[in-house]
């Protein structure tokens, strides 16, 4: 460990990327590789045989590159601690970290408020943030957590908690970028009730309760060199989109493919393919962290003619909402570790 240490302290890039096997995470990885293939890159994903293939496939497309994998199921606070333990053991520097595992479990897609949607003048933000047309049905983890605010948001936050040593070390500076979303909603979450026991957004209060989080973080960390960001990738076409519509057979898909690049025309949120998505994640890669504005979301986009741009985009949170959740999420942190008898 030692050596695997030394040779981490030699100064490639420790980059470590969360849902990395697949859609936008996977497209990230293939892209930071294609910029810098010196990075020390690092998978942490929950399936260790998909976590191999997706390390295959970035093997063959980069000879030679420092890929490792690393279990971690978001969704549980024992394989968090231990995930984190393990990072600890094999690096002494953490330079990005992409916090970008993410579900939407049980999606319930209206069919009537979609229809009623597209011929209403509110058709292109229902498209672009699909707000209106979609719940979810969520579940409750082995630790009694609901799953999505588990998985999307305190899972990465016991995680950052975690790795806050190799995050935060004098005269450096460390960024933790978030995968939210555009269908961030204030109206989804709720102080007295951030896991989202009661409603059926959990996936929209997860992602809103992200870009406060990203904001808190600012306000306690960047005087040790940690800073934070949120992104939207756009709307893409993953595993986690394919789910909302099952029945959909993949023929039925690429015949809706021509519309959906016909709607790009009217809406550049729909990048469509996880390459495209992930163009905010790797301009944020390059990025001086002190030159980023924290109550910003950086959007990627993607023109009707098929190019790519980033967009910041003001965020609708305020500082006290934000710092009233930190301190909501550190007390669940606290009930978690004394249960644990880990404090
Ligand atoms: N697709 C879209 O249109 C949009 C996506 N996003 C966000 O982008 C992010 C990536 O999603 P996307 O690429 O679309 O979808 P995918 O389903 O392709 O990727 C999600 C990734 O997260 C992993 N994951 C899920 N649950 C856990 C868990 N408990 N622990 C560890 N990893 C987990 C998945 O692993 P596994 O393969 O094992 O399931 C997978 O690697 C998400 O945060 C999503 O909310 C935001 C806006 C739009
Ligand atoms: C097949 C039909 C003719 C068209 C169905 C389209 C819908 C399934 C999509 C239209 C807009 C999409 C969308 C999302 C999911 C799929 C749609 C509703 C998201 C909610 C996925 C997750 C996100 O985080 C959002 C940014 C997406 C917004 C757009």
């Amino acid at each position: 460990n030692k050596l695997l240490k030394l040779q981490s302290s030699k100064m490639n890039k420790v980059v470590l990327v969360t849902g990395a096997n697949s859609g936008v995470g996977l497209a990230l990885c293939e892209r930071l590789l294609g910029e810098d293939p010196g990075l020390q890159l690092c998978l942490a994903c929950r399936n260790m045989c998909r976590a191999q293939a997706a390390r295959a496939a970035l093997l063959a497309s980069h000879p030679g590159a420092q890929v490792g994998l690393l279990q971690l199921d978001t969704s549980s606070v024992t394989s968090v601690l231990n995930a984190a333990k393990e990072v600890k053991l094999r690096y002494s520097q953490m330079d990005y970290l992409y916090l970008n595992a993410g579900i939407m479990p049980n999606p319930q897609f209206d069919v009537k408020a979609f229809f009623k949607g597209v011929f209403s003048r509110n058709v292109v933000n229902m498209l672009a943030t699909g707000e209106g047309i979609l719940k979810q049905k969520d579940s409750i983890t082995a630790d009694g957590m609901q799953e999505v605010f588990a998985t999307n948001l305190f899972g990465h936050f016991l995680l950052v908690r975690e790795l806050e040593s190799l995050l935060c070390q004098a005269g450096r500076t460390s960024q933790v970028i978030w995968t939210s979303s555009i269908n961030a909603q204030q109206s989804a979450f709720s102080l007295e009730d951030v896991q989202h026991r009661q409603g059926s957004q959990p996936y929209s209060s997860s992602k809103y309760a992200t870009d406060l989080l990203s904001v808190a973080l600012n306000t306690h960390l960047n005087s040790q060199g940690l800073y934070s960001s949120v992104i939207c990738p756009g709307f893409v076409m993953t595993k986690l989109t394919y789910a909302i519509l099952p029945a959909f057979p993949d023929f039925l898909w690429s015949l809706v493919m021509p519309l959906f690049w016909f709607i790009r025309i009217f809406t550049n949120t729909f990048t469509l393919t996880p390459y495209n998505g992930a163009e905010a994640l790797l301009w944020l890669f390059h990025q001086k962290p002190e030159s980023l504005d924290p109550y910003s979301k950086y959007h990627s986009l993607t023109s009707g003619r098929g190019a790519n741009h980033i967009q910041p985009r003001k965020m609708d949170v305020d500082e006290d909402l934000s710092q009233a959740l930190y301190v909501k999420l550190l007390e669940l942190e606290h009930g978690v570790r004394k249960r644990r008898g880990t404090e």
